[in-house]
């Protein structure tokens, strides 16, 4: 069996541990470390998992999955560099990162593949694209892939897109997250209480994005569906062009792009 050590794990590689052992995967095919001890105890309490340090880690695991903050990896890199045996396989789950960089610091020849998975994977609902750097083969991207379409939906995408991607469904689970608390708030508002407002709108979420998936239909003729003559979904709509949300939800995703990008910029004078 393939042994998956995750460096750092806190959100995003508590979701994918978890998501991994919900798939089925035995917890002593996986490691990870974290640096304080507390956090450890916890995620070996919660899912059986060993804690090791770095060392330990990228000398025993097939597969190194980086999942430490952008502003966190020269350390790690410094720490990891000298202990990585040729053969292993490097996956960066970090935002704005490019192959390049852990390619330059990391020992000739290693294979990296850039990921930019989303928290989803927590409910095997993940969407998540990848790309290869340089030296990543062909296996390398089958093993990513069959790893985390164990948890979600896998993409390959070329390198140059993984700044977009990142704003659109990395980010784009809390943009969801968002709209769902504004509509509950909405039905405060309105004197619905809280727990009733949550289901209304949840179980709204759900049905529309089974009905995005499943359906087969495109969002416009679905938004159409909802909208009729005169009725109570354009009178919304109406509101929601006034306040310009399609521009601002445009220009978020941007924004967030672009902040992807700066992420990366921050380590380009060391490639
Ligand atoms: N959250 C998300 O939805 C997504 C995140 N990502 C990417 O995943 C990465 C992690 O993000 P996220 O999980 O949100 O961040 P977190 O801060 O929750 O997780 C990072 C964890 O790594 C720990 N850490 C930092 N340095 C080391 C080290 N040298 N050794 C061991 N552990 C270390 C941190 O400890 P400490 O608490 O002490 O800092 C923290 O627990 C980022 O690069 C992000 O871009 C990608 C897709 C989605
Ligand atoms: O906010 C972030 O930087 C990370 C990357 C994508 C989602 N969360």
């Amino acid at each position: 069996m393939t042994t998956i050590a995750v460096l750092g794990a806190g959100k995003i590689g508590e979701a994918l541990l978890s998501g991994l052992i919900k798939a089925g995967r035995a917890p002593s095919d996986l490691l990870f470390t974290e640096r304080f001890p507390t956090r450890a105890e916890e995620l070996t309490k919660t899912y059986g998992i060993s804690h090791v340090d770095v060392p330990t880690a990228v000398e025993r695991a097939d597969v190194i999955v980086v999942a430490v903050k952008p502003q966190d990896i020269e350390p790690l890199l410094d720490e990891m560099a000298p202990k990585v045996p040729g053969g292993k396989l490097v996956v960066s789950l970090c935002a704005g990162l490019p192959t390049k960089l852990f390619e330059r610091r990391l020992p000739e020849g290693t294979a990296v593949v850039r990921v930019m998975p989303n928290t989803p994977m927590l409910v095997g609902e993940a969407m998540a694209a990848i790309s290869g750097g340089a030296h990543a083969a062909d296996r390398d991207l089958d093993l990513v892939e069959e790893l985390l379409g164990s948890v979600g939906k896998v993409a390959r995408v070329p390198e140059g897109q993984q700044d977009a991607v990142t704003a659109l469904s990395g980010s784009g689970p809390a943009y969801f997250f968002y709209l769902v608390e504004a509509m509950i708030d909405a039905g405060i508002l309105l004197g619905i209480p809280r727990a009733t407002a949550a289901d209304l709108i949840v179980q709204s979420a759900v049905g529309a994005a089974a009905m995005l998936r499943e359906g087969g239909g495109h969002p416009v003729m679905l938004r159409e569906a909802v909208t009729s003559p005169a009725g109570t979904t354009i009178a919304g709509i109406r509101e929601l062009e006034k306040h310009g949300v399609r521009a601002a939800l445009i220009d978020a995703i941007e924004a967030a792009r672009d902040r992807s990008v700066e992420l990366g910029r921050a380590h380009e004078e060391d490639d």
